[in-house]
């Protein structure tokens, strides 16, 4: 007779969970990979959802766990506003009523769902905290406020940058979700393409929904616009129409080398990621674009020749695009900016190299962090006489955006009114011929 093996050996079965609890299940497993593990809400979503076979369950899963970021604040002040002791700020309760909270007062599910599939999270655990706090809050009608709060360390840094304006702006944007801009592969189809996906147009070439399902909506599977932030696409704007030779640094998933190419650019592009290329042969695939792609660290790449233009669209802290990834509020720390400014600093100084005399270069940050952006220009043009600003004009951005008097571009979220737009810093220079 074969003995079972002793039980300590057994392998911890899968929870076997009831229907709507897998979802938020995944949605703990992201907010810990951002919360505790510092990981990007992106990166960790593939991992976290393994397993969950509906799709509806992964998207439900990643729209609990994106809108506790968005509202962590508001929602650990009323955790605390119902407990006797603190919880700490990683205790598995806490966590819980989190996802239980979010969906009860932001998301409309209603409370008996939203906290019956949160207990199982917390089965063998401290369930009764979890019911009982919840069921405290409820009953005290608390809501969450109209507007988001951002976290301090972030409110502390914008503030001294953008002032209670800039707060204001930035907390109003998260209070809706972003709407959806559209580039176009041909700018001549603005208003018949405004008018067939029934949008709004702020610039030649640009389409502005309220948010769709990508790829039903007519054009896409011909690749006649792509996803790209109204914000996003004003780097490759502001060099113009081609021809001539333009160098795509830190391309992919491509936004911009699109833009470039089918502003007439012959365009290389270069990225460091073989996963964010194989984005951007996808994207050349379906709008049928040609650039030459190119996988190298620009930190040890040089090309062989100087070009007429040169696009760095540098890696940065992403704080600009909090609204769509509002992870980046809550992992961004003070030190990784510095490391990235470093970064950026060490790119800028060799993309300069790469232009030709008379040549233009964009330098362009998706970060509200003056470090990488406004400080990165003063440094450069103290450093290189060889190059200067050509200044950005109104007549090239859309209604409610103005560049700064000295000649660049600083997106604030809520400049365009209504629908906002994602935070960039963009220079336009020119090197001496
Ligand atoms: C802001 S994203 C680029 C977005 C892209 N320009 C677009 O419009 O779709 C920054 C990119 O920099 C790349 N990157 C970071 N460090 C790099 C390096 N040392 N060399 C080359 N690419 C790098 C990252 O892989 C990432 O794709």
């Amino acid at each position: 007779m074969t003995l079972p093996p002793p039980r300590r050996y057994m392998p911890k079965p899968d929870p076997v969970d009831p229907p709507g609890v897998p979802a938020r299940r995944a949605a703990l497993r992201l907010l810990d990979a951002v919360l505790r593990q510092g990981l990007p809400l992106e990166a960790a979503i593939g991992r976290a959802t393994a397993g969950i076979e509906r799709s509806d369950d992964r998207a439900l899963a990643h729209a609990i766990a994106a809108e506790v970021l968005r509202r962590l604040p508001d929602l650990d002040a009323l955790i605390d506003s119902a407990t006797k002791t603190r919880l700490p700020d990683d205790a598995k309760a806490r966590f819980a009523l989190r996802i239980a909270l979010v969906q009860a007062l932001s998301l409309g599910t209603p409370p008996h769902a939203a906290i019956s599939t949160v207990l199982p999270l917390v089965d063998g655990g401290p369930r009764k905290l979890v019911h009982g706090v919840f069921g405290t809050i409820s009953r005290g009608g608390d809501q969450l406020p109209e507007q988001p709060t951002l976290p301090d360390p972030v409110a502390i840094r914008w503030h001294a940058a953008w002032g209670d304006d800039g707060i204001e702006a930035a907390e109003r944007a998260m209070a809706v979700p972003p709407p959806l801009d559209l580039t176009l592969a041909d700018p001549a189809t603005t208003a018949a393409m405004a008018d067939a996906l029934g949008g709004v147009s702020l610039l030649p070439g640009h389409v502005r929904l309220d948010s769709a399902h990508v790829p039903e909506l007519p054009g896409f599977e011909a690749g006649s616009w792509w996803v790209q932030d109204i914000a996003a696409s004003l780097p490759a704007r502001l060099i113009g129409a081609g021809p001539g030779s333009v160098l795509d640094l830190c391309a992919a998933p491509g936004g911009k080398t699109m833009q470039l190419a089918s502003a007439g650019w012959s365009v290389t592009a270069v990225d460091s990621s073989e996963s964010r290329l194989a984005r951007l042969h996808e994207n050349l695939e379906r709008t049928q674009l040609t650039a030459e792609v190119i996988v190298a660290d620009l930190l040890l790449w040089s090309p062989p020749a100087p070009v007429d233009a040169v696009l760095l669209d540098a890696p940065c802290s992403a704080t600009g695009i909090f609204r769509r990834h509002p992870d980046v509020l809550h992992r961004v720390r003070p030190s990784q900016i510095s490391e990235l400014a470093a970064l950026q600093a060490k790119l800028f100084a060799r993309a300069a190299d790469w232009v030709k005399p008379g040549g233009l270069l964009v330098f362009a940050t998706c970060s509200l962090e003056p470090a990488e952006g406004e400080e990165q220009l003063t440094k450069f043009l103290a450093a290189r006489a060889d190059y200067s600003l050509v200044p950005i004009t109104p007549e090239e951005l859309p209604v409610g955006m103005t560049p700064n008097p000295g000649g660049w571009l600083r997106t604030l979220p809520g400049m365009i009114d209504p629908g906002g737009n994602d935070g960039f810093f963009i220079a336009r220079l020119r090197r001496t011929a």
